[in-house]
Parts: structure tokens; C-alpha cells; sequence
């Protein structure tokens, strides 16, 4: 950790890692924040043919992304942490995936079809980079891969809230909105963050910026994800 401040009488503001990681991931998140799929689904305005691609291919990312709260099971030091990724987990496949199946159905989508979806390239490309850490790093190294997804989605999850928060009733795309902004991935995010501190506690710079390079990456990957869907992209050949 690092002080700042200047004399004696001063409180003593103390910099946490996961403060050094949000500043300079904002660029990256205010693309992500002002990205077209972004805003127009929280407006309601989102044509249900990206959303259906959205839902198709994140269904298939979250297959994944869960393997990632299991191999933070197996990194684990204590029973602690070992329980909290499991919830996680259970969470993930739960609550989230139910969301997907759910939307769906509503959309004439079967459980099935979800789970057939070929992912893209791009979709490829960033749950391969974080399966990858997942084998030949650490328990940081994880953390730091999916630290962006939980935690920019709460983001997102409260700041289309506040921008479009008195239209979520007639918004169709809603229940999206109220999932991400929930208690529940509140909490999930927020143990994150703390645990990423943790981890990072006493770490040198050298390994630190290996973790920020991680955060960044995975952020970028966010910014694609939406891109990708948005406009539709699939395998060019
Ligand atoms: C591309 C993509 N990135 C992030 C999330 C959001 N997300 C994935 S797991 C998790 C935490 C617990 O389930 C959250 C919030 C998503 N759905 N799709």
C-alpha cells in the first residue's frame, strides 16, 4: 500500500491497488460506459437482433467465465476464500445464466440453441486469454483477469440506473439492468475488489504491473465484446 499526504496532522489517505487500477482503466470504461450497445439498451432502444447475438454469445462466455471462479476454488488459500469463489460460481450459472435463459425464452430461444452457440472470435479470443492465466498463473493473476467483468458490469449496472433508471418499466431490456445493479453482483464485485487488495498486498511493482496489464486486457476485451455484438460479427468465413 502506498501513503500520501503531506504532514503530520494530515488523515492519512491510503492508496489501495484496486484505486491505482480503477484510475487508469477509465479511459477504457468510459468507452465502454458511452458504447452504443451500452446506452441504447438502456435507454430500451436496443434492436432485439443485437441483443439476441449479445445473449447468444455471452451465454456461451459465461460457460467459461464460471471455469474461472472454480480454478479460484482451487487457488484458494483458506476455506474462506474456497467458499466465497463457490458462491460465486453457483451464482453465475444461477442467477446470471437464468437471466440469458430467461430472455430467451422470451425471445423464442431454447435452452439448447444457447448452449450450442459457436463463439466468436473475439468471444474466443478473451475467454481464451483468461482460461490461459487461469492455467499458468497465480491466484492474483486470475483475480486480476475477472476483476473487469464483474466490476465494470456493476458499473454499468448503476450508472444506466441513475441515466435511465425512471423508464426501467417500460424498458424491455429492464431486467437487465435491475440484475446487474442487484445486491448480489454489488456483493460479488465488491469481495473482488477487496480480495484483489489483498492479494496485491507486499507484491513488488514488477508483479503489480503484470496484474494491471491483466486488468487492462480484460477491459479492452469488455470494449470488444460490445463492438462484436453490436455489430453482429461472426466468423468471416
Ligand atoms: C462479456 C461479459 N462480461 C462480464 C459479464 C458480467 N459477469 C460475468 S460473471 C459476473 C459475476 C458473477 O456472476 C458478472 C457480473 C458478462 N455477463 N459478460
Amino acid at each position: 500500500m502506498k501513503f500520501e499526504g503531506g504532514n503530520k496532522m494530515d488523515i492519512v489517505k491510503i492508496k489501495k491497488f484496486t484505486d491505482r487500477l480503477f484510475e487508469n482503466v477509465q479511459p477504457i470504461w468510459e468507452k465502454n460506459h458511452n458504447h452504443p450497445f451500452v446506452q441504447e439498451l438502456g435507454k430500451g432502444q436496443l434492436d432485439e437482433e443485437k441483443f439476441i447475438h449479445y445473449m447468444k454469445q455471452d451465454y456461451v462466455y459465461l460457460i467459461d467465465y464460471a471455469k474461472l471462479f472454480a480454478v479460484g476454488v482451487l487457488k484458494a488459500q483458506d476455506l474462506h476464500t474456497m467458499g466465497k469463489f463457490a458462491q460465486i460460481l453457483d451464482e453465475t450459472l444461477n442467477v446470471e445464466m437464468e437471466l440469458h435463459r430467461q430472455f430467451a425464452a422470451e425471445f423464442g430461444i431454447s435452452r439448447e440453441e444457447l448452449e450450442a452457440t459457436k463463439p466468436t472470435p473475439v468471444n474466443l479470443a478473451y475467454t481464451r486469454y483468461m482460461l490461459n492465466v487461469a492455467q499458468n498463473g497465480s491466484l492474483a493473476e486470475v483475480v486480476a483477469c475477472l476483476l473487469p467483468c464483474a466490476w465494470d458490469y456493476w458499473e454499468i449496472g448503476k450508472l444506466l440506473r441513475k441515466q435511465y433508471g425512471n423508464q426501467i418499466e417500460t424498458n424491455r431490456y429492464g431486467k437487465w439492468i435491475e440484475t446487474y445493479d442487484s445486491e448480489t453482483f454489488g456483493e460479488g464485485a465488491k469481495w473482488l475488489i477487496r480480495l484483489m487488495d489483498e492479494l496485491a498486498e507486499g507484491k513488488p511493482e514488477r508483479e503489480l504491473a503484470i496484474l494491471e496489464e491483466h486488468f487492462q486486457m480484460t477491459s479492452k476485451y469488455e470494449y470488444l465484446f460490445w463492438e462484436m455484438n453490436y455489430y453482429k460479427q461472426e466468423w468471416p468465413i
